[in-house]
């Protein structure tokens, strides 16, 4: 059964640095006096040292210790900006359009974790998904043998057996239209991340149709690629296209598609785009008593994961201690 313990453990046999991109936020500093207060995450803040000093002071946070580095005034500058060229030289990216971009936290942070300055980043708690996602996407790119980067919630709520319930839901937050292929590739991403948090995956893919109860493009898509997924992992529970009902509901099961071992269990969602996905796990996490944690990045070649301008410090302070154990 997962737990924060088991990160925290692993942190504290390997200490990590992440690097938070908007230094001044008080949710950031509030989740940095946490981790400075211990010693298994040491935050780096990037931003104004002033600023992110008066914040602190303003909020009540004590943040001493923490790291704060400023792009105006980093003495590792010209050394960022060739890299940054280099690894954006089939763009034609001249030095002087790097050192404007590099002055933007978002790419500034991600360019940290690039050189090793950092072990891990997160962002998003004002920057939008797409602008802390995209210097990622750009700079650090996919892992090798992946083809997309996607990413994955999870959800956890106390349950009445005193064991808490977890659950996988994806994509909610990169791809906006996955293709067959590409569901594919999140649904073995999402089982592989559910499983970390002590989930044994069962995957559904979601659909408004169950097991061919309904007609039309979106249900071929989904059990097209529930098929392509069972080829591909043959030891995954996988089942699709189910309801969403079908997939949790054991009764509703037993009518819909009583043959079904996955369906009535289903603990790992594959919702067919990021409309479904996002707006379902902010129904779980608003409505159904849910903790949310993520968006998780699946696929990307070193720990950066964005979270939601809606998250509040106790949530930074989870994503980052997920992030950073991952690394
Ligand atoms: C992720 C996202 C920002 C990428 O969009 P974008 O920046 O317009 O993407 P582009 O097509 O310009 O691609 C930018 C780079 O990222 C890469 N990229 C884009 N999507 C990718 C993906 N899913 N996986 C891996 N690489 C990807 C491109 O190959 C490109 O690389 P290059 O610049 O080296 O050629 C976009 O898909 C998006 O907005 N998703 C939804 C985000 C959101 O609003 N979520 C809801 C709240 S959580
Ligand atoms: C994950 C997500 O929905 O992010 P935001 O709420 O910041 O758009």
């Amino acid at each position: 059964m997962f737990g924060f313990g088991q990160l925290i453990e692993v942190l504290k046999k390997s200490p990590k640095k992440i690097v938070f991109t908007e230094g001044s936020d008080p949710r950031i500093l509030e989740a940095s006096s946490r981790l400075l207060a211990s010693n298994f995450l040491h935050p780096i803040l990037v931003g104004d040292p002033d600023e992110i000093e008066k914040a602190a002071e303003e909020s009540g946070f004590n943040i001493r210790g923490a790291e704060i580095v400023d792009p105006k005034k980093f003495d590792r500058m010209d050394e960022m900006v060739d890299l940054f060229c280099e690894l954006r030289k089939s763009k034609g990216v001249t030095p002087e359009q790097a050192r404007g971009i590099l002055s933007q936290a978002n790419y500034f942070g991600t360019m940290l974790v690039k050189m090793g300055i950092a072990d891990a980043l997160l962002g998003g708690a004002t920057y939008s998904t797409a602008d802390t996602v995209r210097p990622a996407l750009q700079l650090i790119k996919t892992k090798p043998g992946n083809s997309i980067v996607s990413s994955c919630f999870i959800l956890v709520r106390p349950s009445a057996t005193g064991e808490n319930e977890v659950l996988a839901m994806s994509d909610c937050a990169i791809n906006i239209h996955p293709t067959e292929d590409e569901l594919v590739e999140i649904a073995g991403e999402s089982a592989a991340c559910a499983r970390i948090f002590g989930v044994d995956p069962k995957v559904a893919f979601l659909s408004y149709s169950t097991l061919g109860s309904g007609k039309g493009e979106d249900v071929d898509k989904m059990r097209n690629a529930a098929h392509k997924a069972r080829e591909k992992y043959p030891d995954l529970p996988i089942e699709g296209e189910l309801q969403f009902d079908a997939a949790v509901s054991p009764r509703v099961a037993r009518t819909k598609c009583p043959d079904s071992s996955v369906a009535g269990h289903a603990n790992t969602f594959i919702f067919p785009d990021i409309n479904a996905g996002n707006i379902g796990y902010k129904i779980a996490q608003r409505l159904g008593n849910f903790e949310a944690y993520g968006p998780i990045l699946l696929g990307l070649n070193a720990p950066i994961n964005d979270l939601s301008r809606g998250c509040n410090a106790s949530e930074v302070y989870s994503m980052a201690i997920i992030t950073a154990a991952l690394a």
